[in-house]
Parts: structure tokens; sequence; C-alpha cells
């Protein structure tokens, strides 16, 4: 399975400002968005493109192009928006998904309830933004409704990836390719990675703060 720790300079210093306690909700949707264009840069760098002829101003001139029927970015309700712009930044004539789910405190596991997809997504890469993949039980439901779409190249961008939801990608979807700003250490009892983020939904939409253990 192809798991990629995008380790650049910039993403690690952006990373290291946003796990900064007492962050401001402002900064905090900055620096997720932008570490979603540099991931995005990552994550597309093998799309295949394909040769056109235009009228350039010195006349006519050979450039290339993306092939195919291109992107659909799908953000995870509701952290997944804060990084939406910063892909759309990279990708903007992308088609936009939406998924929404949420992880039941207690039991962890993803309550789906939303889902609109763009057609055609037998033709398209799907990029999945969500800032968190710590179980990876909303991953993989989203995975599920995508290829029940009729997806079949998955992508998903994090901000920070647990060691155990990345095994659990691998045993449930192998062909998903996954690109992360950083792996951490693993999963406290709550579910929550460690040394993380927080809640990073939470964050970005300036509702309740984590209580430190
Ligand atoms: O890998 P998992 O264990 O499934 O956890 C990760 C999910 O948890 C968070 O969302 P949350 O359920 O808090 O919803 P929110 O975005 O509405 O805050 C996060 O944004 C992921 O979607
Ligand atoms: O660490 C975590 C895990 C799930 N969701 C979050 O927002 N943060
Ligand atoms: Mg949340």
């Amino acid at each position: 399975m192809k798991i990629v720790e995008v380790r650049h300079p910039l993403i690690r210093h952006k990373l290291g400002l946003m796990r900064r306690a007492g962050i401001s909700t402002k900064e905090f949707r900055e620096l997720a968005s932008e570490i979603a264009s540099l991931l995005t840069y990552e994550a597309t760098k093998d799309l295949e493109t394909t040769e056109a002829l235009i009228d350039g101003w010195a006349g006519p001139v050979e450039v290339q192009r993306i092939k195919g029927k291109k992107i659909t970015i799908v953000p995870i309700l509701r952290a997944g928006l804060g990084m939406l712009p910063g892909v759309l930044d990279m990708i903007p004539a992308a088609k936009v998904s939406v998924v929404g789910l949420q992880r039941d405190e207690e039991t962890l596991r993803p309550i789906a309830y939303y889902e609109k997809l763009t057609g055609r997504m037998d033709e398209r890469i799907a990029l999945i933004v969500d800032p968190m993949l710590a179980t990876a039980g909303t991953l993989v439901a989203t995975v599920d409704m995508l290829k029940a779409a009729g997806c079949r190249r998955i992508k998903g961008l994090f901000l920070v990836a647990a060691p155990e939801g990345l095994a659990h990608v691998e045993a449930t979807h192998p062909d998903v390719e996954i690109y992360t700003a950083s792996i951490d250490q693993g999963l406290n009892q709550q579910g929550y990675i460690l040394p993380g983020l927080g809640d990073a939904g939470d964050k970005i939409f300036g509702t309740k703060q984590l209580a430190p253990e």
C-alpha cells in the first residue's frame, strides 16, 4: 500500500505551529489550508498529461494538459472543510463531492449523515481530505461510499495519521493511497492521536476545545 509521509521542511514547520496549545482558530485554519496545498502538490505528482497545440503569443506552442475526467475533491464534514480552500487553490476547477460523517464519542464508530457526490465517479480520481486519520473508521466508510459509486482511484490527504489507522486502511482498502504531513505515535484511550492536534473540527470551527488529560 502506498503511504507517503511528506517530510518537506515547509510542511514540518507549519505542522509544528499547528501543534501549539492555545492556537487561534484563525491560525489553525490558515495552516490547515496551507499544508493541504502542499499535500495536494505531492499527491498529484503522478497525474497524466497530454499534449495540445495552442496559439501562443509568438505563434503555435505545444503545452501540457491534465488528461481525462480529472479530479473530485472529497472533504469529509466537518473538519475536512478546513483543508478544502488549500486544495482548491491548487485545483480550482475540481468538482467537489461532500460526505458527512461523525465519530460516536463512545464507540468511535463513524455515523454517516450526508453524501452528495458529483457525476461520473468511475472516471475520476477522488482526493479525500480530512485533517485526522485516527482509527480510520471514517476513512474506510468514506471509501466504501466512493467505491459503491464506482470510484476506482482514491487518494486520501491527512494532516496527521495514526499507525493504527494506517494498518486498518491497509487491511481493508490497500489500493487507497495515503498522503500525510505526519505519522504520529498512536491513539490515546479516547481515540485521539498523540501528539496530534487535538480536536481538529473544534479548532477549525471554534467550538469546544479538548481538555488536556
Ligand atoms: O479515523 P477516525 O477514528 O474515524 O477519526 C477521524 C475522524 O474524526 C474527526 O471527525 P469528527 O468525527 O470529530 O467529526 P467533525 O469533523 O464533525 O468534528 C476527523 O476529522 C475525522 O473525520
Ligand atoms: O486526534 C483526533 C482524532 C479524531 N479526531 C480529531 O479531531 N482528532
Ligand atoms: Mg471533531
